[in-house]
């Protein structure tokens, strides 16, 4: 019975594709039009792409599907994107509009970047309540190098605290728009999308061009792994079309492929069979290692490679802060290994090495995009295979350049040189990267902002108010150390929440550094060690030592703790011996009971010292590493 009513579905599902693909092959390619939505975080997006979904009959309104297209656990429980996600949708059956949906986090911005080059036209969302923030401006400078149309929109028209007009002026002054371009509108509500903003996407977006009957070229979007169907590409058809069936090449790897499947995201994956020039959607080509799916890359039809033009391709993701991950106590290398490695199928941008920590064992190297990166990474690990690991404190790579002009990346501050491999290995420069910020703050906060700003090594660019006045934008360069050390929460407590912040690579700098060390009986703990500012490199060193203490039991030996850099400790704890009594319970005059005790307690000493090691607890280091 349940298997009769499984294949009824099945059936039904497959009529259902079909009907969608006839209902596509109707649509002119003139009617096609392919967009982003871009916004500073928590501006509206996903709501706003919900709306569009229900408007457009993707996903019904009872279904109270809730930012269907954040489809990651943590993304939900987070309110924020971080894969990029796409969407086809049939509007009246006479438009075919294929949304590329973006992630609003900094760390992301590559994301956002390759989605806006994919598209034809993105709807630039300003919150009514906020207005003109940082990744605005960021986003909105992003879009128009790259020359896609912009829709400017205003969002949330509907809460009471909106300032409708206030932000219409920002946009007006601060982007260049003209009045009656703008749109405002309620993604929650729905107010003006299907009256105003679903009008201006088809008046103001172009067409996809392309030659429909040239040979195929496919340019590559995205890509995810499906523990089912293996790799799964995001292409969009610049020439020519596509079908199951086919043989393709890549135009940067060579690699061939025969392509099983193909198909449209509604929102999932919907086979259609076949995709043509101006859409956009998936194909499964068999492809077994994610990473040979370079985004940005070119596929064409096997043989007609060098008949079509090969596009310059994106550039790939640099991992910028890195951490030390452990398996906690009791939990098994392997298991977790293999758990990681599932991970980043799905998340290519994470880069990860084996390393053994002489005080935490064999764990891993693992690279992200930005500190919020490496936490959404952990608590996905977390949450989705219920492992636990020891992370320790994100650092960001050094570049040590040599007098022979060799350079050397350092991606961990253990192996980060000291002051006599210094001189003994003929380092010329070390240099920290650097990036290049945009700050939204309220006009009041600006002086103490800038105090922060040079407080943290930071170098200020440009001030700018914006036309009404009430808000700054401050430029500023700042190390990469710094802003992974929680500058934006210190930010966000000077400010009371205001300030916004967007970041984008500015390059390597020199930088006077030096790797500071935790030791505990004068053994370093590796895993402890960092790469601070000479000018840091005391404030550091004495909280270090306190802090440590503090988690520390109190143990059977004197256990000294210090920091040091360059061969000289420059502070130091000491805890004092904790005495057992091992005669406490014993009759005064039980001589021989007392004499054997004494030297079991003295061999049990002699045992510890010959490991030479101090018992400390993994929690110890846990609760020190998530102060
Ligand atoms: N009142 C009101 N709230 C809205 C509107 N649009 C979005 N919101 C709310 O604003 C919050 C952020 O919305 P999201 O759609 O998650 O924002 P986002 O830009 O996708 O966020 P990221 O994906 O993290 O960049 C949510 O609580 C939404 O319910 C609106 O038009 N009116």
């Amino acid at each position: 019975m349940l298997r009769m009513k499984y294949v009824a579905s099945i059936g039904h599902i497959s009529r259902l594709h079909h009907t969608i693909q006839s209902r596509i092959s109707q649509i002119p390619i003139e009617n096609y039009r392919i967009f982003s939505i871009v916004a500073h975080i928590d501006h509206g997006k996903s709501t706003l792409s919900d709306r569009l979904l229900e408007i457009t009959g993707v996903i019904t309104k009872e279904a109270k599907n809730e930012q269907v297209l954040d489809k990651l656990e943590v993304e939900r429980s987070r309110g924020i994107t971080i894969k990029a996600q796409n969407c086809s949708m049939l509007y009246k059956d006479k438009f075919l509009l294929q949304l590329i949906d973006t992630p609003g986090h900094v760390d992301f911005r590559d994301e956002v970047r390759r989605a806006v080059f994919a598209v034809d036209g993105a709807i630039l969302l300003v919150d009514a309540s906020k207005g003109v923030q940082a990744q605005t401006v960021a986003n909105f400078k992003m879009a128009k190098e790259s020359t896609v149309t912009l829709i400017p929109a205003i969002n949330k028209i509907d809460l009471p605290n909106s300032e409708v007009d206030r932000v219409e002026k920002q946009i007006i002054q601060e982007l260049g728009f003209e009045k009656n371009e703008i749109i405002k509108i309620s993604s929650k509500t729905g107010l003006n999308i299907q009256e105003q903003l679903l009008p201006a996407i088809i008046e103001s977006i172009p067409s996809p061009s392309g030659n429909t009957n040239g040979p195929f070229r496919g340019l590559l979007i995205d890509s995810w792994y499906d523990s089912y169907q293996g790799v799964i590409l995001l292409i969009r058809v610049l020439d020519g079309f596509i079908k199951e069936g086919d043989k393709i090449v890549s135009g940067q790897t060579r690699k061939k492929y025969e392509v099983k499947k193909v198909g449209i995201m509604y929102p999932n994956e919907t086979p259609t069979g076949t995709l043509t020039t101006g859409q956009v959607g998936y194909i499964i080509p068999g492809m077994k290692n994610v990473k040979d799916a370079l985004l940005g890359d070119t596929l064409f039809h096997l043989g007609q490679e060098s008949k079509a033009k090969l596009l310059p391709g994106f550039k790939e993701t640099k991992p910028m802060v890195f951490v030390g991950a452990f398996p906690a106590d009791g939990i098994d290398h392997k298991i977790i290994e293999d758990d990681i490695n599932r991970l980043i199928l799905n998340d290519r941008s994470v880069e990860l090495h084996r390393e053994t920590s002489n005080a935490l064992g064999q764990g891993w190297r693992l690279g992200f995009l930005g500190s919020l990166h490496a936490t959404v990474f952990k608590e996905r690990l977390e949450k989705e295979y219920g492992s636990r690991l020891i992370i320790c404190q994100p650092s960001v790579p050094y570049l040590i350049k040599y007098i022979d002009d060799k350079d050397q990346l350092i991606k961990n501050p253990s192996e980060f040189p000291n002051s006599t491999s210094r001189r003994t290995t003929r380092i010329k420069t070390i240099q920290e990267p650097y990036v290049e910020v945009l700050t939204s703050i309220p006009t009041e906060y600006v002086g103490c902002v800038i105090q922060l700003i040079e407080n943290n090594r930071g170098e200020q660019k440009e001030l700018n108010y914006l036309n009404t006045e009430d808000q700054a934008i401050i430029k500023y360069y700042l190390p990469l150390a710094e802003l992974v050390d929680d500058f934006f929460g210190k930010l966000k407590s000077l400010t009371r929440g205001y300030a916004t912040l967007d970041y984008d690579d500015a390059g390597y700098k020199d930088a006077d550094v030096v790797k500071l060390e935790l030791l505990v009986n004068g053994k370093s703990l590796d895993a402890l060690s960092k790469v601070v500012h000479r000018s840091q490199v005391q404030k550091v060193g004495k909280e270090w030592v306190k802090n440590f203490r503090e988690y520390l039991r109190s143990q059977l030996y004197e256990v000294v703790i210090q920091a040091k850099y360059d061969g000289k400790v420059i502070a130091r704890e000491t805890i004092k011996a904790r005495k057992k009594d091992v005669l406490a319970k014993l009759h005064a005059s039980d001589v021989s009971r007392r004499k054997k005790l004494l030297a079991k307690q003295k061999e049990g000493k002699k045992q510890l010292k010959s490991i030479g090691n101090i018992q400390i607890p993994q929690d110890a280091y846990q609760a020190f590493l998530r102060k």
